[in-house]
């Protein structure tokens, strides 16, 4: 089996963290390789970057289809362009938060998320709707250290437990979901430390891709998911 893991920003120590913690979530037998695209922001902390981001986690998806790998992951926590790639292929394509989300509620009554920038936390309020999941949700909580500084801030760590430990008191939860790809190194520490379940959306979403696929599960392709109808597509930014 192989699992292509797609960084959809562009900083490429985090492409390797990200791979790492994938590789130790899977059995024996299963290849997981990480990258991402070649274009693209160094990190997604905005609708815009969003946006900027989509299009390369696309293209390398549909690359990686025609290399043969049996399914998917989508390492933002934010899930950027997931439905599209769903339409794009026929393997099973998961994202970091959905995954997260929904492992996160067979660990207890509710959960805390914590991610980085404040100014992300309604995005990850609506998806947590749209995976049906918002019930579960004790609370959202940032912890405003950067993507790009969470490997090189000496801060960054201390701040992460933090914000896990006022997200539990205030919350009263039961587990933790780290709401970010560039935290997945941390989750086993925090765990201990805190003694709660912390779940890490890379190892969730990569063991949950080996799960559809060992089980023979495919994106249904009957209506909304089948293949985009083909149509002319300009090219970038030209006014008529
Ligand atoms: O939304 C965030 O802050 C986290 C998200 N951004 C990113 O570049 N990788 C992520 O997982």
């Amino acid at each position: 089996m192989r699992i292509l893991v797609v960084n959809p920003n562009t900083t490429e120590s985090m492409t390797a963290l990200i791979e790492q913690s994938a590789r130790a979530a899977v059995g024996p037998g299963v290849c997981v390789d990480a990258v991402n695209p070649v274009s693209g922001p160094e990190s997604i902390e905005s609708h815009y970057d969003d946006a900027l981001a989509t299009p390369g986690v696309l293209a390398v998806i549909v690359e990686g289809a025609t290399r043969g790998y049996d399914g998917f992951v989508i390492a933002c926590f934010g899930d950027p362009g997931l439905l599209a790639a769903r339409e794009l292929v026929e393997a099973p394509v998961v994202g970091i938060a959905e995954a997260a989300l929904r492992t996160a509620g067979y660990l207890g009554r509710t959960f805390s998320v914590v991610t980085t920038l404040s100014r992300t936390l309604g995005h990850s309020r609506e998806i947590a709707y749209r995976y049906g999941v918002a019930s579960l949700v004790g609370g959202m909580h940032a912890c405003e250290i950067p993507v790009v500084d969470l490997e090189t801030d000496p801060t960054a760590r201390a701040a992460i437990l933090a914000a896990c430990e006022h997200a539990l008191s205030v919350d009263g939860s039961d587990a933790i979901v780290l709401g970010c790809a560039g935290m997945a190194d941390l989750a086993r520490d925090l765990s201990r430390e805190l003694c709660v379940p912390v779940v890490d959306g890379v190892a969730a979403a990569t063991a949950e891709v080996e799960k559809l696929v060992r089980l023979g599960l495919k994106t249904g392709k009957r209506d909304e998911f089948a293949p985009p109808p083909p149509k002319r597509v300009y090219a970038a930014a030209t006014t008529r």
